[in-house]
C-alpha cells in the first residue's frame, strides 16, 4: 500500500510567489488498484507523482510504501521498485542506443555495472517474443536506434522497458497525451494488458477522461491541490464519462474559466 500522510508543500518558499500546493494532503493506494486521477490544470497532479517518486522534495507528512517511510529515500533508489512513464516518448528511452541496448538496459535496472557485456545475446529471443504482442514489428528492429522509431513506438517501447523488472507501482503521466488518437488507444490497451498481466497497482495522470472511466479501478480528481472526487468499486463502475464533465464543468465555472 502506499500513502501519503498529511502532505505540506510549498513552492517558491519565503517569496513573493510562495504558493502552498499541498495543505495537509492525504492519499492512500491500495495494492492492484489502477487509480486514474483527473483534474484541472495546475491541480497537482503532476507534483503528487514527483512526491511518490521523491523527484521533488515535501515540507512536511511523509511518504510510506507497505508502512515503511520512504520520505528521505532518494529518488533514484525509489525508482528501484517505481515504473514511470511520461507524457513525453523521449524520456523512456536512449535514443541513440539500440532496442536491443535499450532493453538490456531496461532488464539490468538497479543492477550494478561493471565492465561485463551490456548486452547479453542469449537475451535477444527474449526480448523479440515480449516485443511482437506490441504488433508494431519491433521484434525484426532490435538493432534499429530508437531514435528512428516513431512517438508511438517509443512510448510503447518505454511502457515494456518500465515494466520490465519487479516494480511496486507503475506511475503513468499524461502517456498518452502526445500521442495521435489511434497511437494512443494502441499505447492504452497495451498499458491495461500489462497492468493486468503482471498484476500492477498503478497511478494514472491522464486529461482523457473516457480512458479514465474505461481503465480504472478507480477514479480521483483533483483541484486546487485536493481531491475532491474519488470513487471505486459499484460506485466507479455506476459512472460514466458525463459524470466526471458534469464536475468539471463545475469546478471550471467556480474558477472563472
Ligand atoms: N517547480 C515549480 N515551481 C513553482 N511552481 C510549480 C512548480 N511545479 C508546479 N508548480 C505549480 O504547482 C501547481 C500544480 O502544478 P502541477 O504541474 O502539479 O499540476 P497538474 O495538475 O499536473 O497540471 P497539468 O494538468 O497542467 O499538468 C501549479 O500552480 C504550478 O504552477
Amino acid at each position: 500500500m502506499l500513502e501519503l500522510r498529511e502532505i505540506y508543500k510549498y513552492y517558491n518558499p519565503g517569496t513573493v510567489n510562495e504558493m502552498c500546493l499541498f495543505n495537509n494532503f492525504n492519499f492512500k493506494v491500495d495494492d492492484g488498484e489502477f487509480v486514474a486521477v483527473v483534474g484541472s490544470n495546475g491541480s497537482g497532479k503532476t507534483s503528487m507523482l514527483n512526491i511518490i517518486c521523491g523527484s521533488i522534495p515535501i515540507d512536511e507528512g511523509a511518504v510510506l510504501i507497505n508502512g515503511t517511510n520512504i520520505t528521505n529515500m532518494p529518488e533514484y533508489k525509489r525508482m528501484g521498485r517505481i515504473g514511470r512513464v511520461f507524457q513525453n516518448p523521449s524520456m523512456g528511452t536512449c535514443p541513440s542506443m539500440t532496442i536491443l541496448e535499450n532493453m538490456a538496459m531496461a532488464e539490468n535496472k538497479g543492477k550494478a555495472y561493471n565492465l561485463g557485456k551490456g548486452v547479453n545475446k542469449k537475451r535477444e529471443e527474449a526480448y523479440r517474443e515480449l516485443l511482437r504482442p506490441l504488433n508494431l514489428g519491433l521484434e525484426d528492429k532490435l538493432h534499429v536506434k530508437v531514435g528512428a522509431l516513431s512517438g508511438g513506438q517509443r512510448q510503447a517501447m518505454s511502457l515494456l522497458m518500465s515494466t520490465m523488472t519487479p516494480l511496486d507501482f507503475l506511475i503513468l503521466d499524461e502517456h498518452t497525451a502526445a500521442l495521435d488518437p489511434k497511437t494512443a488507444e494502441i499505447n492504452m490497451h497495451l498499458t491495461d494488458q500489462i497492468v493486468r498481466e503482471k498484476k500492477l497497482t498503478s497511478i494514472m495522470v491522464t486529461h482523457n477522461l473516457r480512458y479514465a472511466i474505461e481503465y480504472g479501478t478507480r477514479i480521483v480528481m483533483m483541484h486546487q491541490g485536493k481531491v475532491i472526487l474519488d470513487k471505486k468499486g459499484e460506485e466507479k463502475k455506476n459512472m460514466n464519462v458525463d459524470d466526471v464533465l458534469d464536475l468539471f464543468n463545475e469546478i471550471s465555472i467556480e474558477c472563472g474559466n
